[in-house]
């Protein structure tokens, strides 16, 4: 066969998988109304896990990988199920046939929360009409004088927090938040000319986006940062004025709109930036009770203590669990708070109308801003018996915090999107040196196919750039493949710098500066390893260092290979999770079935660049097989 012929094979074979998928998408909608005929939750994840189990093995029969069959069925049921809610979801709201959509949102053509708005009302297929407006307020107006239909308002954003304006307007509002989406976020700097960092005098941003990219603004302490509306006002300036001095801040997407290129990418301070969005409306609408919904609600409650907590207990009471809390002082009354509670229900659900009744009667004021549909479809892994219960706390300021009888229950760890148990415990494989892209890669992909979730490798021993980028190339290539990833810390600077982008730290045993690392460890917010010492009550009383600065995300690693018994002494001491290194890839999966019979949570195994290339696979199958 010449090239050609392949290639028409191949458009061939492009053509019968979209037509196949076509005929999927056709059949899940059937699925949907067969569900509404005979009401069914849309999400079935029981049957997502079977199906993903038989086309992983399927797909290895015919020589495909698991990461590659998993990731493309992702997608594919993500899409079945938005497909399915929005199908119930029109059925139920049935829409005015007007001939276009028109939507209010803050900045120009090109703003971020003008991607967004043309992401999320896409769904309709009208012709959309676009209401600029230059502040928060002006889309309320809009939306409430009937100019426009929907209006899009940036809410939370995961570096810079609350967007604490857009709070304050919902509580005065009378429209209805009738949706939600993420979209991600990637700030560049932007330029109209050819020119290059050095020559740049004057930046316009946002603030919002000023505060998401400060440490790379850090590096550039000569320019001067004004500061827009939006940062389309900023992308439009710059394109007008057409000089190498003058650069904008803003997406890529954006900026190609306006004809500016980006000069540097990924500006922001965390690498993985999302805004949450809401989409807000004069009526608000029902939400199937097939489909996952979400109820946003302000309170305020008394002044008196623990008046909080016994509102937030309705919601326990009633197993409603909340997602976002944030307070927002009341203007003009400066002793009480406003509280914008975001809670995973929908509001006509029993449980949900009782606990409002109850709030109703604990609190001074409530009020539903709206039920709608959550946007999340959460990529099905991980069985819902090992992620549902609710820990226990048993307080006892006497008792140390690592102990029994502080705290009952096993520590619940959760390393990026993964929850080590005792059923199902970690496996991590630590690379012994940073090793070359593809070698990098390759690692990723063995583990991925193992069954494994955390890639691990030293980032930090060259210079500082080096680190970075490692440490970069590092949670990039974890990210590609689904995978957590993990590096060594030895200072408070390292453990800072990998806190930023990576899933686990690894405390070093031994560095110079102990208890500042260990101090910063406690005040950071990512999971951490300790590694437990040949005498583990010395370990112990660091761990209390740990835990009394705030992190209790810690588990201990064992790398002594302690014996079984001094495990399980361990095991009745503290409710932290336990971790072992497998040092003898032959003796490994032996060891490690029975370590997991003892109750071990993770695996740390060593993966050298020249390890066969099954290491992994015997090890996991006996872990996770028996
Ligand atoms: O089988 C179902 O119940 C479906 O709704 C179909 C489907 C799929 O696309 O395969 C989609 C959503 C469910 O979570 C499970 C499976």
């Amino acid at each position: 066969m010449n090239l050609d012929e392949i290639r028409s094979n191949i458009s061939r074979l492009d053509r019968e998988l979209l037509a196949l998928l076509a005929r999927r998408k056709a059949l899940s909608l059937d699925v949907a109304r067969s569900k509404l005929e005979n009401p069914r939750p849309i999400r079935d994840q029981e049957r997502e896990q079977a199906l993903l189990v038989a086309l992983i093995e399927q797909g290895r029969q015919l020589g495909l990988d698991a990461h590659y069959v998993t990731r493309l069925f992702h997608i594919i049921i993500e899409d079945s199920v938005l497909s399915q809610q929005a199908l119930l979801q029109d059925l139920l709201n049935p829409r005015d046939q007007v001939p276009a959509i028109s939507v209010a949102f803050l900045g120009l053509k090109g703003s971020y929360s003008n991607l967004a708005a043309r992401k999320y009302l896409s769904r309709f297929q009208a012709p959309l009409i676009e209401h600029n407006c230059e502040t928060f307020q002006q889309i309320f107006d809009t939306v409430e004088s009937g100019q426009a239909q929907y209006g899009i308002l940036p809410i939370e954003n995961t570096s810079s927090g609350s967007i604490n304006d857009v709070f304050d307007l919902m509580q005065h509002t009378s429209l209805s938040i009738v949706g939600e989406l993420t979209q991600p976020i990637e700030h560049c700097l932007l330029v109209a000319v050819d020119t290059n960092v050095g020559q740049l005098k004057t930046l316009y941003t946002h603030p919002q986006v000023y505060q998401q990219c400060s440490q790379y603004l850090k590096t550039l302490p000569g320019v001067k940062v004004e500061f827009c509306a939006a940062s389309s006002n900023a992308m439009e300036l710059v394109a007008g004025l057409k000089r190498p001095d003058v650069g904008a801040m803003g997406s890529a997407d954006g900026g190609e709109l306006h004809g500016l290129k980006p000069l540097v990418r990924g500006l922001a301070n965390q690498k993985q930036n999302m805004t949450r969005f809401i989409v807000v409306a004069r009526k608000p609408i029902e939400v199937a009770e097939q489909i996952p919904a979400k109820t946003s609600f302000i309170m305020s409650t008394g002044q008196q203590s623990g008046a909080l907590v016994e509102a937030l207990l309705v919601l326990r009471g009633h197993d409603i669990t909340m997602t976002k809390l944030e307070s927002r002082p009341i203007i003009g009354n400066p002793w009480e708070e406003m509280f914008y509670v975001d809670v995973a229900a929908n509001v006509n659900s029993p449980e949900m109308q009782s606990a409002l009744k109850e709030l109703g009667r604990i609190t001074r004021f409530i009020k539903v801003l709206g039920c709608y549909p959550s946007a999340e479809v959460a990529p099905t892994r991980i069985p819902s018996a090992a992620l549902g219960r609710r820990q226990t706390a048993v307080a006892q300021a006497s008792q140390p915090r690592h102990s029994r009888a502080y705290k009952q229950d096993d520590t619940r760890l959760q390393v990026g999107r993964f929850i080590p148990t005792r059923q199902e415990p970690l496996l991590i494989a630590e690379l012994a040196a940073w090793p070359g892209e593809p070698q990098l890669q390759e690692a990723a992909r063995r583990l991925k196919e193992s069954g494994g979730q955390v890639l691990a490798v030293s980032c930090f021993g060259g210079d500082s750039q080096q680190a970075g980028q490692r440490l970069q190339q590092l949670r990039e290539t974890a990210a590609r493949f689904d995978l957590a990833a993990m590096t060594r810390v030895g200072s408070a600077e390292e453990l800072a710098r990998a806190a930023e982008c990576l899933d686990l730290l690894l405390l070093r045993p031994e560095p110079a500066q102990r208890s500042e690392l260990l101090t910063a460890a406690g005040r950071c917010t990512r999971p951490l390893l300790l590694p437990l010492g040949s005498d583990p009550r010395a370990t112990l009383a660091e761990v209390e260092l740990i835990l009394g600065e705030g992190n209790q995300q810690l588990a201990l690693l064992d790398e002594e290979g302690l014996s079984l018994e001094r495990l399980l002494t361990l095991q009745q001491q503290t409710h932290l999770p336990l971790f072992g290194r497998l040092a003898d890839a032959g003796l490994a999966p032996e060891l490690a079935h029975a370590l997991r019979e003892a109750g071990l949570q993770g695996f740390c195994v060593a993966l050298a660049e020249d390890s066969p290339a099954d290491t992994l696979a015997p090890l996991a199958q006996r872990l996770y097989r028996g």
